[in-house]
Parts: C-alpha cells; sequence; structure tokens
C-alpha cells in the first residue's frame, strides 16, 4: 500500500453535461456522507460555478479547475457544457475533453504535492474513460460511474464497440456479445448511433472511451439490484471479471433535502391547488427537444386531454436550448389559456423537476426517458410516458414498459414522423385514469419505489443492495491496488 493512503482523498471527473454532473454531484455528496473522506470534483472553470451554486453551505466537498478554453477547439466563447450547444458543437467539446488529459496529471499531482498522498480513487465519466491511462499512470484505483441502468448501457457500449455486428438491414438483430439482451429492433437505434460508419468522429471517440471504460478498476452502476440486471453481467465479462457496483439511486439523498425545502414556491402552490395525482409532468431532460411541429402537436395534446399539466418547454429543434421563447412555437393563445383555466404552467428553461416529481399531485411524467429522470420519477412512484429521442433512451423506455412494466410508450422506436395530438391525448388519459392500465402502471411504480427504497436503507441490522454495494466499493478502493500497465502502453 502505497503511502498515505489511510487519508482517502476522492477524486470525481463528471463530463460537462447536466445529465453527466447531476448525478456525479449527487455521488459525491452520498460519500461525503461517509465520513473520512475529502471528495475533490474536477471540471473546467464554468462548469465548477456553477456546481458551486449547487452546494450547500454546510458541504465539505472541494471543487478543482481545471483550464479549458473552448475557442482552440472551434467552440464558441465559454462553450463549457452541452446544455448551450448545437449537436454538432456538443460533440466537438466531446473531442474537446480527450484534451484534457495532461491539466488532469497536473492537478492529480498537485493535489498529492499538497496533502503530501495521492488520491486513493479517481471515479470518472464513461465519456472520459481516457482517465483510466492517468490514474494508471499515477497509481491511483480507477472506477468508472455511469449514471445509467445495465440493460441499456450494455446495448449502448456493445452497438458502439461493434459497427459490424449491427449494420444490417435485418428489421432485428442480435449483439453477439451481449446475448442475455433480447432482439434489439432496427428502429429503437438512435440516429446518432445509426447512420454512421466507422471512420466518423463521434464514433471513433465512443469507440476509444469505452474500450477505455473496460480497462477500469471498476464500474458503478446507478441503479439497483435486479433492474436491469443482464447488464451487469455484460460489463462484468467485458471488463474480465473486475466488479460492477449497482450503489443508486445516488439522487435519493437530493430528493429528501429537496423536499424539505420545496414549501414555498410558485411550484409547489400551483400543484397545491391540484388533487392527488392529477397533474401530467412533460420535460425532456437536460437538453434534448422535438421538432417545432410537434411541438404545437404536444401543445395540442395536453389541451385535447383535458388533464392539468406542468410542461418544460423550452425551444424546438433548430434552436440554441437558452434561446428566448416564441409564442410562435406554440398554438395561437396556448399559454395564456391553460394559464387562465390554471389547466398548464409552461416553464420555458430549468424547473425544479425532483422537487415537482415529488409533489403528491403529480400523476405521470412523460419524459424522454434519460436514466436521471427515470429515477427521480420512480422514487416517487410516478408513472412514465416513454418518449425516448437519443442515446440509450429507447432501450430504458423499452426495459421499463416491457419488463418493469412502469411505462407506456408513446410510441414504439425512433421515427421522424410526427405524432398526432389525438394520440397524445389519449395516451394521456389512460395513463393518468385511477382504474385500468392507470392504475396498473401506478402500482407497478409503487412496487418500484419500495424496491429502491428498500436498496439504500441503513440501520437495526439491515443494509440495502445498494448500501453494501457502496461499502464494498469504498473498502476496493480504498485497500490500495498493484499499477497495471494496460495494453496501450
Ligand atoms: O428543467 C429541468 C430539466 C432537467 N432537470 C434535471 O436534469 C437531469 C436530466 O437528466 P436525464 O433525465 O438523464 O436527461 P439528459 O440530460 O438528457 O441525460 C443524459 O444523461 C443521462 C445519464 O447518463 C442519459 O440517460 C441520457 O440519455 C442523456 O441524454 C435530471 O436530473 C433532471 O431532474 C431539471 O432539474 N430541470
Amino acid at each position: 500500500m502505497a503511502e498515505g493512503r489511510n487519508q482517502s482523498n476522492i477524486v470525481m471527473f463528471p463530463f460537462m453535461a447536466q445529465g453527466h454532473l447531476i448525478p456525479f454531484l449527487a455521488l459525491a455528496r452520498q460519500l461525503e456522507l461517509r465520513k473520512g473522506y475529502t471528495i475533490t470534483i474536477v471540471n473546467t472553470p464554468l462548469n465548477i460555478q456553477r456546481l458551486r451554486s449547487s452546494l450547500p453551505p454546510e458541504t465539505c466537498i472541494r471543487l478543482a479547475e481545471i483550464s479549458f478554453c473552448a475557442t482552440d477547439y472551434g467552440l464558441p466563447p465559454d462553450s463549457e457544457n452541452t446544455y448551450m450547444l448545437s449537436d454538432d458543437d456538443g460533440f466537438r467539446l466531446l473531442e474537446a475533453s480527450e484534451n484534457l488529459e495532461s491539466p488532469l496529471r497536473n492537478l492529480l499531482m498537485e493535489i498529492t504535492e499538497r496533502d503530501g498522498f495521492a488520491p486513493v480513487c479517481l471515479i470518472s465519466d464513461m465519456f472520459l474513460g481516457w482517465t483510466v491511462k492517468v490514474a494508471n499512470e499515477l497509481g491511483i484505483f480507477h472506477s468508472v460511474f455511469i449514471a445509467g441502468v445495465g440493460y441499456s448501457m450494455a446495448i449502448y457500449f456493445s452497438i458502439s464497440l461493434n459497427t459490424s455486428l449491427w449494420q444490417t438491414d435485418d428489421e432485428e438483430f442480435s449483439l453477439p456479445d451481449f446475448p442475455e439482451a433480447t432482439k434489439i429492433r432496427q428502429t429503437r437505434i438512435p440516429n446518432a448511433l445509426k447512420y454512421m460508419d466507422a471512420a466518423e468522429p463521434w464514433f471513433g471517440f465512443r469507440k476509444r472511451q469505452f474500450m477505455y471504460c473496460l480497462h477500469s478498476d471498476a464500474i458503478l452502476l446507478n441503479t439497483i439490484e435486479g433492474l436491469g440486471q443482464n447488464g451487469v453481467k455484460y460489463f462484468s465479462r467485458k471488463t474480465g471479471g473486475k466488479p460492477v457496483w449497482t450503489i443508486g439511486p445516488v439522487s435519493s439523498l437530493m430528493i429528501k433535502n429537496e423536499r424539505l425545502s420545496s414549501n414555498a414556491n410558485s411550484y409547489s402552490e400551483w400543484l397545491n391547488t391540484h388533487p392527488p395525482a392529477s397533474v401530467l409532468y412533460v420535460c425532456f431532460g437536460s437538453q434534448s427537444c422535438i421538432s417545432p411541429s410537434q411541438m404545437k402537436e404536444l401543445a395540442m395534446g395536453l389541451e385535447a386531454s383535458s388533464n392539468a399539466f406542468i410542461w418544460v418547454a423550452r425551444p424546438p429543434v433548430g434552436f440554441i436550448l437558452t434561446e428566448e421563447f416564441r409564442t410562435e412555437w406554440l398554438p395561437d393563445g396556448f399559454e395564456e389559456r391553460m394559464k387562465k383555466l390554471k389547466r398548464g404552467l409552461l416553464v420555458h428553461q430549468w424547473a425544479p423537476q425532483q422537487e415537482i416529481l415529488s409533489h403528491v399531485s403529480t400523476g405521470a411524467f412523460l419524459s424522454h426517458c434519460g436514466w436521471n429522470s427515470v429515477l427521480e420519477s420512480l422514487c416517487q412512484g410516478v408513472p412514465i410516458i416513454g418518449w425516448p429521442l437519443a442515446g440509450e433512451q429507447f432501450f430504458n423506455s423499452h426495459m421499463l414498459e416491457k419488463e418493469v412494466g412502469v411505462c407506456f410508450e408513446l410510441r414504439e422506436g425512433n421515427t421522424s414522423e410526427v405524432i398526432r395530438h389525438d394520440h397524445i391525448a389519449s395516451v394521456i388519459k389512460m395513463v393518468m385514469d385511477k382504474t385500468g392500465k392507470g392504475e396498473e402502471l401506478r402500482s407497478k411504480a409503487h412496487a418500484i419505489r419500495e424496491k429502491m427504497e428498500e436498496a439504500i436503507r441503513e440501520g437495526e441490522g439491515f443494509k440495502g443492495s445498494s448500501v453494501k454495494a457502496m461499502d464494498e466499493f469504498i473498502s476496493t478502493a480504498t485497500s490500495g491496488k498493484e499499477v497495471s500497465y494496460p495494453p496501450w502502453k
């Protein structure tokens, strides 16, 4: 064991996107609760600023900046987060992140000099797989924290690592390195993965990072034991038997804190005026959006359903998310009409999602099925209407509908066809109904919530599966490791 290793500094490095920073911050706060560890989150200056404003005053989590100049990579000035970028610039930011290798190495060496001992563990993002090289060089235990569920992330890794496997004309195909998964339909492959040959930079990037991830010392998944569990087998096999721990949902702590502080804001006041389980919450995560014509159909569908709703309605495809909202994107007079009738509340930038989902009046979530949103919904026993748009969301939505029974997909697969408002309205009515399919979805969502609560419960001689997994991870990570030299050396 290296000298000073018992004084544990855990360094965390999330990718620069809200859907990644949020679960990393939640994990950092979970780790902070385990006394005896110093937690340091590394990121670029503007993301550090954002993280700083999200931390509670009493925290001991440290934030460390590494410098990054967006314009050096052809990005607009101050672009440090995919949130404000077009898809093309988002890919450019991903590629640019590979250049953070030497700043990260320098930072880890500075931390070592300052503290007099090396960090004990580096937890990095799956898109920052290259950090494995740095950790290996410095003799630091490396772990990848994947903010998703095993089943979907295994498919995402498998199709990213083997283009030839799925570029077939067959309607369905199997993944030879993930036989536990049922056949995958072509229609479930998102465009960004589909129309791509191996020479494409985005394909090359994913393949490189995911290969590195498979050389990490451990994989952490933000889910509970038994949910998408066949993906755990995939990662265990692909890493040559390295530990794969399901430690989620890591956001449970934040949910509890946010509930405490949620009493008097305009959202809870509005929700308080509606009966229990009567409001539909609509949001497509931190950065996905729908086409302009689809946006109008969704508005018409919400109106036709006669159901109350909160909709995080941001600019449609083709516009930057931070752009000022234009009424022309919605049917004439829609927003004022909904407001006057107290039927619908539109949010144009950022909603306190966990707080809305935890309110007793929220009855269902129309979601793109990003994994953070899924967990936040199920932690509150709120069923989902699945409208996947990108990434592994199609696999999440499929698993949640077919295996878990807590989701009803608005449509199957990835198509550019506009979903008509009458279909949207009828699905909303069915899912919000207190009987039939709506009741079935709600009762299964409650059952999953109980499983999640059990996984993170601790006390009176009992430890849930996620608590045990976290214990094992910490004990393995902090017991020191032999420095192994990976194949790229
Ligand atoms: O108005 C908003 C919008 C979003 N959120 C939060 O932002 C996060 C969004 O995360 P997620 O639902 O996972 O969506 P994305 O931001 O799209 O997440 C990316 O990262 C996820 C985790 O890796 C993947 O599952 C997704 O496919 C990928 O798009 C959640 O914590 C939400 O609570 C808010 O608080 N308010």
